[in-house]
Parts: C-alpha cells; sequence; structure tokens
C-alpha cells in the first residue's frame, strides 16, 4: 500500500515540528527516516496512524494519503486504520499476558473467535517474526520471561497478526543486543515483500543495510528523500552529505 504526504504541516501547540513535507512512499518498500535528534522524524511517522492525536494541542495541516485516502478525512475510523498501519515502538510493550495472548490479543478485540483460526494466525505471525522456534515450547508463559530482542519480535508479530499493509517501525532495534538488532534487520528486509515498512532510525548503517529509500530530516524540514544507495555515496544536498560523513549532528 502507498503512503503520501501533501504539504504536511504540524504543529506541537505554536511549535512548528514538521515543515511543508511532501513525500511519497511506494509499496512493498522498505523506507528509513534519519537525521538529528529532535528533527522529527518520529512526529512524521506517527501521522500515519495518528498516533499524534493522543497528544493535545496539536495541529496539522495537510494530507497524509494511506493507499488513496486521506486518513485525516472525517470519515475514517481510527480503528480501522491502525488495522491497516500497524506501529512497533522502540521499547519492546508486550502485554503482560502470556505469549500466545499478546499474538491472538488482536484477533479476538477484532471479534474473531475460531480457535483453530487463532492459533494458526499466532503460529504464522511469529514465524513472519522469526520468533516460532524459540517460543513454540512454551507459549503459556508470560512474554516478560523473554529477553529484549525476543519481545521486540513479539511485538512485530503481534502487529503483523491482524494483517496490516503497513508497518510503521520506531527506532525497532535502538534497545537490543548487536544480535537482535542483525535478527530484526533480516525480518524487516523479509517484510518489504508483503509489506510497506518505514523505519525511523538513528543508525545509520541500518537505514543503509534495510532500506530502498531514505529520508533525511533537520530541523522539521526534509531535506532530501532519494534512493538509499544515492543518500549515501552520492547525495544531492550538502547537509545529506555532512550529516551522513559525522560532521554534524
Ligand atoms: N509531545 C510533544 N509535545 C511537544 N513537543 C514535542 C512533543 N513530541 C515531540 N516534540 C518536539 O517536536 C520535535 C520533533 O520531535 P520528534 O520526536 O519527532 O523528533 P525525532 O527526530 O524523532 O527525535 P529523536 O531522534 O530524538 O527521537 C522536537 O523538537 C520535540 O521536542
Amino acid at each position: 500500500m502507498k503512503l503520501e504526504a501533501k504539504n504536511v504541516n504540524f504543529f506541537y501547540g505554536d511549535f512548528h515540528a514538521l515543515k511543508d513535507i511532501n513525500m511519497q512512499i511506494d509499496s512493498n518498500s522498505v523506507t528509513a527516516f534519519i537525521g538529528p535528534s529532535g528533527c522529527g522524524k518520529s512526529t512524521f511517522l506517527r501521522l500515519f496512524n495518528r498516533m499524534n492525536d493522543l497528544i493535545d494541542g496539536t495541529h496539522l495541516d495537510g494530507e497524509c494519503i494511506v493507499g488513496g485516502q486521506n486518513i485525516y478525512d472525517r470519515s475514517v475510523s481510527v480503528d480501522e486504520l491502525r488495522k491497516t498501519v500497524g506501529m512497533v515502538f522502540q521499547k519492546p510493550n508486550p502485554f503482560p499476558k502470556s505469549i500466545f495472548e499478546n499474538v491472538a490479543y488482536g484477533l479476538r478485540v477484532n471479534g474473531v473467535k475460531d480457535k483453530k483460526i487463532i492459533a494458526e494466525t499466532v503460529e504464522k505471525s511469529l514465524k513472519q517474526a522469526a520468533l516460532w522456534e524459540e517460543v513454540k515450547d512454551k507459549l503459556k508463559k508470560s512474554a516478560f520471561e523473554l529477553s529484549g530482542g525476543q519481545q521486540q519480535r513479539l511485538c512485530i508479530a503481534r502487529a503483523l497478526a491482524i494483517s496490516p499493509s503497513v508497518l510503521l517501525m520506531d527506532e525497532p532495534a535502538s534497545a537490543l543486543d548487536p544480535i537482535s538488532t542483525s535478527k530484526i534487520e533480516e525480518l524487516i528486509f523479509e517484510l518489504k515483500n508483503d509489506y510497506t515498512v518505514v523505519i525511523v532510525t538513528h543508525n545509520m548503517q541500518q537505514a543503509a543495510r534495510v532500506s530502498d529509500k531514505t529520508g533525511f530530516f533537520m530541523l522539521g524540514e526534509l531535506i532530501e528523500f532519494n534512493d538509499t544507495k544515492k543518500i549515501f555515496l552520492n547525495p544531492d544536498k550538502e547537509q545529506t552529505q555532512n550529516y551522513i560523513t559525522g560532521r554534524f549532528g
């Protein structure tokens, strides 16, 4: 599913956090957002499943389009939107439930009652998230008994279980060790076969490894959006060059 931002301006109270952003994101691709701390990457990511709606005093101008529809239209149901656009956060946030129930949760909330369908979907999602082999014998155990990296893959499985088309990931590997990080990166690479993946990362090597396109943000502006190879080898803008070579940020 394609995503598009048209003339997006976003405000926290008086603070102008995103300045006239235009971007088109292809389906079945991985897009990375990079840039110095506080430049607006997470704010922009969160617009695509209306997570910023939860913050008082915010204001959006412009359009965020998912699959051809402006998701800020009055007719759009936020619950339905979040079934299409799933999200994974920086810190793994499993529910205080069993491993199985964490993944089954979204199905149950959406009214799925058939035990066989639930069990099959839980297994499929855990396999997609590359966690099944590690947990298949302890599905009834608490999710809190898993390691941080396993918990993050559990949260990815939980997001996948309700079959979204888009997966937003806000620094999904920043709290993880190198081995878990490489597992998540491999997974992101696999996921683009079925999903449109957008990831915020502080780790430029990670952006270079997993993404097809990269957006570089600075002080609320999208400075450059281009093929990842181009951004890292031969960017159009001097600010991008300075950032990726570590001259600031
Ligand atoms: N809830 C909020 N209320 C007010 N201002 C906010 C809020 N969240 C973010 N901001 C401000 O908006 C700007 C963009 O923040 P955002 O979290 O999107 O940046 P970021 O690029 O993701 O940063 P980081 O890489 O540090 O996570 C920052 O200046 C931040 O202080």
